[in-house]
């Protein structure tokens, strides 16, 4: 095993596991770390946790624990993947879980790489941008979770870790590989710990990457994965099984929205007026015990719909603030996720097989409730959303992270499924 990746969401895991396998890299995803120590063939392997917004101490108990999976079996390289978004808290868990991570390794520098050009993230002076906006002007500044009202990546940074962020700023990116790794040595000297890296386009990306060859934990989005997978050329194996074995085949067909992002709430949009559709209500969630067998009927009885039915809790952002004013932030989501979780036990157990899911937390939910354990990756149905196929049960997925995809998407994924 080459390359091992932590990471700290669901969707992440299978947008990073997509690109590593469409950059040549032979992947597995496990969901959650394996309990036994069998051997895993792979160049890479894919853990994804649901560590992203959970109290601290666990997050770094689970990250820990799969570096210390992937360690035993053999990996040469590490990377911490989280939220192209830089999605956390003053608290977490970015920051903490890195110094972790580096702390594990007895390393003591890493870089910050949160950027995806393709999907419209890029970093200019350590400022994240979303689509040519500065991060706390995009739509991710009305997360329910977890709000992002700044976007300069080394105070979000200081905030939350232990040691100091410094910057390898565009016209050092811009100079290539030597120039980057000669800032990565210079940053070390002044104390740095950890290096934001201004990223414009996917060759700054693949600079990167090359620069990036001797570090032993690199910590970002899924936007390096390509760089990173070029260093591996060399020792590659053969890849056309592994992007086969990842292809949905026919079944019964939900789509399950849990996000709220800009991106879904169109797609949601879109997709109201093309298929069958339920909106879930907040505090039927929380106080009705059979509201699942209402929505569950519900579903069933679409099911041989063209398109799929889709029930969605994806609300635009002054509805969600309402919602979580009357039932608090935390007690509202934990319903709707409570909730998805007890409905997708049912449709599994009624015989449906692939299921699209909007939203990391949300995807999070619905793999752990369907007791997957480990994922072929499949096409790519957009940039960073891969088919996934379960590796111990007839169940295919795509994950959909909240803002990727264009406003087709949910009719795009059910065009993938055939024979
Ligand atoms: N109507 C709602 N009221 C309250 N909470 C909601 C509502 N709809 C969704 N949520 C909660 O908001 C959270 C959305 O997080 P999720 O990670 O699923 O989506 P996302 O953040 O858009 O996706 P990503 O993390 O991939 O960017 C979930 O915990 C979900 O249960
Ligand atoms: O990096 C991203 O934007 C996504 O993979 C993600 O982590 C959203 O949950």
């Amino acid at each position: 095993m080459l390359l091992g990746v932590i990471a700290d969401d669901f969707t992440g895991a299978t947008d990073i596991a997509g690109f590593l396998v469409a950059n040549g890299m032979k992947t597995i995803q496990l969901n959650g770390v394996p309990q036994e120590q069998a051997a895993v063939k792979a160049d890479a392997v894919v853990i994804s946790l649901k560590s992203r917004s959970c109290p601290v101490n666990e997050a770094i108990e689970q990250s820990v624990s799969a570096l210390k999976w992937l360690q035993d079996q053999g990996c040469r390289q590490f990377y911490f993947k989280y939220c192209s978004t830089f999605d956390s808290t003053a608290e977490g868990n970015i920051g903490p879980v890195t110094d972790a991570l580096l702390d594990t390794l007895g390393e003591s520098f890493t870089i910050l790489c949160p950027s995806l050009p393709v999907n419209g993230r890029t970093v200019y002076q350590g400022h994240l941008f979303v689509q040519g906006s500065l991060l706390n002007e995009s739509g991710m500044r009305n997360h329910p979770v977890t709000p992002m009202k700044d976007a300069n990546l080394m105070r979000l940074m200081d905030a939350q870790a232990n040691g100091k962020t410094g910057l390898v700023a565009y016209h050092d990116i811009a100079q290539g590989a030597a120039q980057i790794a000669a800032r990565f040595e210079a940053l070390k000297q002044q104390g740095c710990r950890y290096a934001v890296v201004d990223t414009l386009d996917n060759t700054h990306l693949a600079s990167i990457g090359e620069a990036c060859r001797t570090l032993k934990l690199i910590t970002g989005g899924s936007g390096l994965a390509a760089g990173i997978a070029h260093n591996w050329t060399e020792s590659l194996s053969d890849q056309s099984q592994a992007m086969q074995a990842g292809q949905p085949a026919p079944g019964p067909t939900v789509i399950l929205s849990g996000s709220c992002s800009v991106m879904t709430n169109r797609q949601v949009a879109v997709y109201q007026s093309q298929a069958p559709h339920f909106a879930l209500d907040v505090q039927s969630c929380l106080s009705e015990p059979h509201y699942v067998d209402t929505v569950y009927d519900w579903v069933v009885s679409h099911l041989g719909s063209t398109l799929a039915p889709m029930v969605y809790a994806t609300a635009e952002p002054e509805i969600l603030r309402a919602i979580q004013a009357a039932y608090g932030a935390q007690a509202s989501s934990q319903a709707v996720e409570h909730f998805f979780h007890r409905l997708v036990q049912r449709l599994q157990q009624h015989g449906v097989t692939n299921f699209i899911v909007a939203g990391g937390e949300t995807s999070g939910v619905v793999t752990q409730s369907l007791n997957v354990k480990g994922f072929y990756i499949g096409p790519q149905i957009a940039p960073g959303v891969p088919w996934v196929k379960a590796t111990d049960q007839p169940l295919s997925l795509a994950l959909k992270s909240g803002n990727f995809g264009d406003e087709q998407f949910f009719t795009t994924a059910q065009g993938f499924i055939h024979d």
